[in-house]
């Protein structure tokens, strides 16, 4: 379970997911994506399978491609090759007639809600299916259901300008699911909220995924919102995948210098005041190792106890950050030795206590 690992040694990458075979709900084969009278790429060979009724978070800087990505998935775009398949149906197929049925099975929700400034709050979530010629009564049963869904009856009579940022995307939402689709695409969804509506709203989304067995995909750029919310994540640099697997994984193991950017501050680096006082040598009798315990989901536990039956004389915790993400342990101890520990007996020492021991060199004078 241990190894010895160097920072940065590691090469990258490929935590494809291993899909039950018939689960995959969306498929996206050797996508490409080169707007016109660009001399490159927005999207490079793109190969990504997103499992029914996950929650699939893409994430990537400005301008990586997330937007181009995600608008692919209802072909608000069209790929310049390659293709989608949402259900078993090539998208890419499909006439323009045939288009407007398929997207009720998939709802949208924007960063900037778009919502109807002249229409009210039920009026927003009715107008889609009264263009889809649903009758009086039945339109009105179901934006009843959507607004209790989404918690919105009171405000009902509203107008979007009365309303609160976080009031105007449950509006967004409910409005997405009138058709009752099965794959919801959110597009930033929470890149205009604060912290606090932030975290209602995936609350809400999460509610969604798990009374209604909806696919979710979203982009975004903040990782809080992947570890809040998504099973899985693939993340998106100069238009190509380089990172993806479940988001246990790459938030307690990121293998790409871009992803542990993203992660910041939750991927820590080593604080100043350790690297400026590391060597690889021990400068004298007591310089103490510095070790770093990596918990990545592996099956290993932040065991403090054996830990201090395992290594004798002082240990100094220089900075702990562990959490339970789907209910494994990630995030890291960093520790101090006792003076007389040498780096090559360490490993044995600390066999089984954490997923990946890093040996950081000998720290002096702290
Ligand atoms: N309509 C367009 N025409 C030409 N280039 C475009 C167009 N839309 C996007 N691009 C370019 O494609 C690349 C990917 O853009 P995209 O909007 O998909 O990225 P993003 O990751 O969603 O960024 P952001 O988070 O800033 O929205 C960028 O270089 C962007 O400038």
């Amino acid at each position: 379970m241990v190894s010895l690992t160097i920072p940065g040694e590691r090469d990258v990458l490929d935590r494809s997911l291993t899909h039950a075979a018939g689960n995959d709900h969306v498929i996206i084969e050797a996508l490409s994506k080169r707007y016109p009278g660009q001399a490159v790429d927005a999207l490079h060979n793109i190969t990504l399978a997103i499992r029914r009724g996950e929650i699939f978070g893409i994430i990537g800087r400005s301008g990586a491609g997330k937007s181009t990505l995600i608008r692919c998935l209802n072909r608000l775009e069209n790929p310049t090759s390659g293709r989608v398949v949402i259900d078993g149906t090539d998208i890419s197929a499909l006439s323009r007639k045939q288009l407007v049925a398929w997207r009720r099975n998939t709802g949208m929700i924007f960063q900037h809600f778009n919502l109807l400034s002249a229409k009210t709050v039920r009026e927003n979530i009715e107008l889609p299916l009264k263009v889809a010629g649903v009758p009086a009564a039945e339109r009105a049963r179901k934006v009843d259901e959507l607004l209790a869904l989404v918690g919105l009856v009171e405000r009902q009579h509203a107008w979007p300008s009365q309303l609160s940022g976080g009031q105007k995307q449950r509006v967004g939402i409910a409005r997405a699911l009138v058709h009752d689709p099965d794959l919801l695409l959110c597009d930033e969804a929470t890149s205009a909220l604060d912290p606090e509506t932030t975290r209602a709203i995936l609350a809400l989304l999460k509610k969604i995924n798990q009374q209604r067995h909806i696919t979710i995909v979203l982009i975004t750029h903040e990782m809080d919102v992947v570890h809040d919310l998504c099973h899985q994540v693939a993340v998106i640099d100069k238009g190509e995948i380089i990172e993806r697997g479940p988001v246990w994984q790459v938030y307690s193991d990121p293998r790409q210098e871009t992803t542990r950017q993203l992660l910041n501050p939750h991927f820590q680096t080593l604080p100043p005041e350790i690297e400026s006082r590391l060597s690889a040598e021990r400068k004298n009798s007591a310089s103490r190792l510095a070790v770093r315990l990596r918990y990545t989901g592996q099956g290993a536990r932040p065991d403090i106890g054996a830990l201090a039956a395992r290594v004798s004389g002082e240990i100094t915790l220089v900075y702990s950050a562990v959490e339970w993400v789907e209910s494994k342990p990630t995030g890291q101890l960093l520790l101090l030795l006792d003076a007389r520990y040498e780096a090559n007996i360490v490993p044995h020492e600390l066999a089984n206590l954490a997923d990946r021991l890093e040996v950081l060199g000998y720290v002096t004078g702290y």
